[in-house]
């Protein structure tokens, strides 16, 4: 479903990815984590056409797709939550979920979807007419996927899902995400969270430094001195810290 390769971004004199390489088969959760700074939000926003890359290649259903506009990426199924949420508070929830059909028009299809994600997340149901910016985080959160659900993705780009939110919160959210994966949905998330993102994968990249330091099955990884050490750079372990 995504293939990466070689990618590199740079902002300026920063480079941000230096030479990135990550696959994600139809059907995966592939978690990218790693610490601030790492390059995980460059890497989604890369792939959904916000930030150019330098060099690399990116292919999504086989397709080359580096350098096409965000609203192209869109409509052929590729559906990025950005980190923020970026939900329009002044507009209702209604508002917000019907922007993520902005690029649909059969009428049929967008109303049974909209029941869809309200029936996922039941608290957006109860809040339709309220204006977004009233939302609780973990509800801006669950908006944020439900509108991206609207555009009828192949491939989700979630970045940082769990941040800010209560543990209850972030177990609906990926209870959603579970269940959206059993419907045939493909998804790549990003987590400075290392639990969440290990429990919740079928395969996990740690990036570090703009590259990748490991990758594996997430059930191998958890717990291991080497994850551990590509995690936070061998020899800088900040013992004030814990990838927990
Ligand atoms: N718009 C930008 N202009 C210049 N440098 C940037 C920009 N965005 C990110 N960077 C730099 O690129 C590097 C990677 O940042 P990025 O936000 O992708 O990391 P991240 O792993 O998502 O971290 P965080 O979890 O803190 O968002 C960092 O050194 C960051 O300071």
């Amino acid at each position: 479903m995504l293939a990466i390769e070689k990618l590199q971004v740079n902002y300026g004199s920063i480079t941000a990815l230096r030479g990135v390489d990550i696959t994600v088969a139809k059907g995966e959760i592939v978690a990218v984590i790693g610490p601030n700074g790492a390059g995980k939000s460059t890497l989604l926003l890369t792939i959904a056409g916000v930030v150019k890359a330098k060099a690399g290649s990116v292919k999504f259903d086989s397709r080359p797709i580096l350098g096409l506009a965000p609203e192209k990426l869109a409509a052929s199924g590729l559906a990025l939550v950005p980190e923020g949420r970026h939900i329009f508070g002044s507009l209702s929830v209604a508002e917000n979920i019907a922007l993520g059909a902005t690029p649909r028009s059969d009428r049929d299809g967008i109303a049974a979807d909209t029941d869809k994600v309200l029936g996922m997340f039941p608290v957006l149901r109860d809040r339709y007419r309220q204006r977004a910016g009233n939302l609780s985080g973990g509800e801006q959160q669950m908006l944020a996927i439900g509108r991206a659900l609207l555009s009828r993705p192949k491939l989700l780009l979630l970045d940082e899902p769990s941040l800010g939110l209560a543990p209850l919160i972030v177990k609906q959210v990926y209870d959603a995400i579970y269940a959206l994966r059993e419907q045939g949905l493909t998804v790549l998330v990003v987590e400075q969270s290392v639990n969440r993102a290990l429990n919740a994968a079928d395969r996990a990249y740690v990036m570090s430094g703009g590259a990748i330091a490991m990758v594996g099955r997430s059930s191998e990884l958890q717990g291991t001195a080497e994850f551990d050490a590509a995690y936070f750079g061998a020899g800088q372990r900040d013992p004030g810290r814990s990838p927990a």
